[in-house]
This record gives C-alpha cells, sequence and structure tokens, in this order.
C-alpha cells in the first residue's frame, strides 16, 4: 500500500499523455481523430471553467473537441435536436451535456437521449444498468478516477471494507457498484443513516461525497484508512473564498493512510477519465481492441 497524499494532478497528467500516445495511435494506424463534443446549457461559472478544461484538455491530447453552448433560457427541444445531431455526426465519438441543467430541463430526459454508446459520462440508463450488472458498460467519470487512486494505492482491493457517504446518480452509487465489482464490503451511508461518525469509522476506504464543506472529522476516520473526497466546496474564511473538500483535511492526514487533497485530488482525475472514455468509446465503435493501461 502506497501511504501519503494521493497527488490527483500527477496521476491525471500520466492518464493525458497515456491517452495522447492512444489517440496518436488511432490516427496513425487507423486514420481516426476521436471527438468529443461538449454541451453547455446556461452561464454558470463553475460549468464555463470545467467546460473550458475538457475541451482544452481534449484537444491537448490529440483529439476533436466540439464545444456547443445554448442560453440558459433555450427550450430542451432545442437541446434534444442538437443532441440528436451529434448522435448523427461520425466525427463525434463521445457527447457530454455539462450538468447541472437550468431547471426547466428534465436532466434525465437529456441524458437518455444520448446515444448509449456516446454517453462518455456514463450517466445513460442503459449505462447504469449494463454496470449495476457487471456487464460492459461505459462508466462515470468521477467514480472511474476514485477507483484508479484505489487501484494505485491498494492493488487489489478485495474483502476490504469500503464505506461511501452520498448516494448521487453520479458518485455515490457508480462508485457502490464498481467497489462490489472489485471484491469490497459497500457500504452506502446518507444524510438519515445513524450514528454516521461509527459507520466511518468501519472503513478501510472512506469515500466522502455529500458536498457539505469538512463534514468528516478526524476522529471518524480508521487509523491507516484511504480517504477519498469527493467534496468540492467553496467557503469564505477570512473575507476570503477557497476550495475544501468533504473532509476536514487538516485533521483527517494525521489519521488516514492515504487521502486526496482538494482541490488537486479527485477534480483533475474527473476530466482524465473522460478523455478515457471518449477513446474507449471511439475503439468500442468500431471494434478495435481496447488499449490497455488506461482503466481502473
Ligand atoms: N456532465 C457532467 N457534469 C458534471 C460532472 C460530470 O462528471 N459530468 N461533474 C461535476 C463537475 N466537473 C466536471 O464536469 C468537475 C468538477 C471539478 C473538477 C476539478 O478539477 N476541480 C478542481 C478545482 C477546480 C476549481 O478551482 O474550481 C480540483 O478539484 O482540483 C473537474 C471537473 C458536476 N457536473
Amino acid at each position: 500500500m502506497r501511504r501519503g497524499i494521493i497527488d490527483g494532478k500527477a496521476a491525471a497528467a500520466q492518464i493525458r499523455r497515456r491517452a495522447a500516445e492512444i489517440a496518436a495511435r488511432l490516427r496513425d494506424d487507423h486514420g481516426v481523430v476521436c471527438g468529443l463534443a461538449v454541451v453547455l446549457v446556461g452561464e454558470d461559472p463553475a460549468s464555463r471553467v470545467y467546460v473550458r478544461n475538457k475541451s482544452s484538455q481534449t484537444r491537448e491530447v490529440g483529439m476533436n473537441s466540439f464545444e456547443h453552448r445554448l442560453s440558459a433560457d433555450a427550450s430542451e427541444d432545442e437541446l434534444l435536436a442538437l443532441i440528436a445531431k451529434l448522435n448523427r455526426d461520425a466525427a463525434v465519438d463521445g457527447i457530454l451535456v455539462q450538468l447541472p441543467l437550468p431547471p426547466h430541463m428534465s436532466s434525465d430526459r437529456v441524458i437518455n437521449a444520448i446515444a448509449p454508446h456516446k454517453d462518455v459520462d456514463g450517466f445513460h440508463i442503459s449505462n447504469v444498468g449494463l454496470l449495476g450488472t457487471g456487464q460492459r458498460a461505459l462508466v462515470p467519470c468521477t467514480p472511474l478516477g476514485c477507483m484508479m487512486m484505489l487501484k494505485e494505492v491498494h492493488g487489489d482491493l478485495s474483502g476490504l471494507e469500503a464505506v461511501i457517504v452520498g448516494r448521487s446518480n453520479i458518485v455515490g452509487k457508480p462508485l457502490a457498484q464498481l467497489l462490489i465489482a472489485a471484491n469490497c464490503t459497500v457500504t452506502v451511508a446518507h444524510s438519515r443513516t445513524r450514528d454516521l461518525p461509527s459507520v466511518c469509522r468501519r472503513a478501510d476506504i472512506l469515500v466522502a461525497a455529500v458536498g457539505r464543506p469538512e463534514m468528516i472529522r478526524g476522529d471518524w476516520i480508521k487509523p491507516g484508512a484511504s480517504v477519498i473526497d469527493v467534496g468540492i466546496n467553496r467557503v469564505e474564511r477570512d473575507g476570503k473564498f477557497r476550495l475544501v473538500g468533504d473532509v476536514d483535511f487538516g485533521e483527517a492526514t494525521s489519521v488516514a493512510g492515504a487521502i486526496t487533497p482538494v482541490p488537486g485530488g479527485v477534480g483533475p482525475m474527473t476530466i482524465a477519465c473522460l478523455l478515457v472514455n471518449t477513446l474507449t468509446a471511439a475503439h468500442r465503435a468500431r471494434n478495435l481492441p481496447e488499449p490497455v493501461g488506461l482503466t481502473a
């Protein structure tokens, strides 16, 4: 087991280097330039940053990036028409609609309109079902990044006790499926869990994905446990804004065996895994053998 602070930025950079090699091989050996379409609806400042980063990193690894922006008052039908066009576009291997969507749109309807084989977020109901039944799926990027980091720390996860705090569709639930598939014993805790601190203390792997700044305290952590902090919370301290996770990092570092920081932990891995999923989708669409050394 590797101990200490898990450097998500460095791990993501390494994945991008490997993604660039694979994209180059696709281009040189098969004449295919992979394409990722990213759709942003509205002007949410954080979403704009994430979309910009996704597009620039896509281009950096040698893939095509197609950015589509709709105004916040665009209709759901307009968005569905754009998705239908991208589904038909042979230059587009992956489609991603940045979340959250404005309140007048149904994210379920929108996500389920994406062709499942281009759903590089892994949110389409078909990919959710495939993952849940242990079949080949496109896997949501944040959970995929968490698994890569955990495998780097532990190697084999078999038999380990994992506690995930948070039951969202995009992190908690898919990560639970991946950890089960890796032979962990998995508990998904949430806001109604009784005596959350003692549930957390059971964990060899503790994942915090609740969106509550520094909720997980040092004395909730089993000594030596691996702590994966998925939270990204913007808080004001002494008149300045800063990012903190769902884990009290200062308290947790002296107890945990390994821990992801915020920023610089899970976040960068999310975007790197999007590139991985786009390459995976491009290989599967052409019945090419999937590249080795990319997934968890
Ligand atoms: N369609 C999707 N929408 C959203 C997803 C997603 O996976 N697919 N996840 C989040 C946002 N997100 C990617 O889209 C994302 C969030 C954070 C980071 C990141 O690198 N964070 C940095 C800090 C950045 C900052 O300064 O604000 C870090 O943790 O180091 C990347 C991607 C919701 N929407």
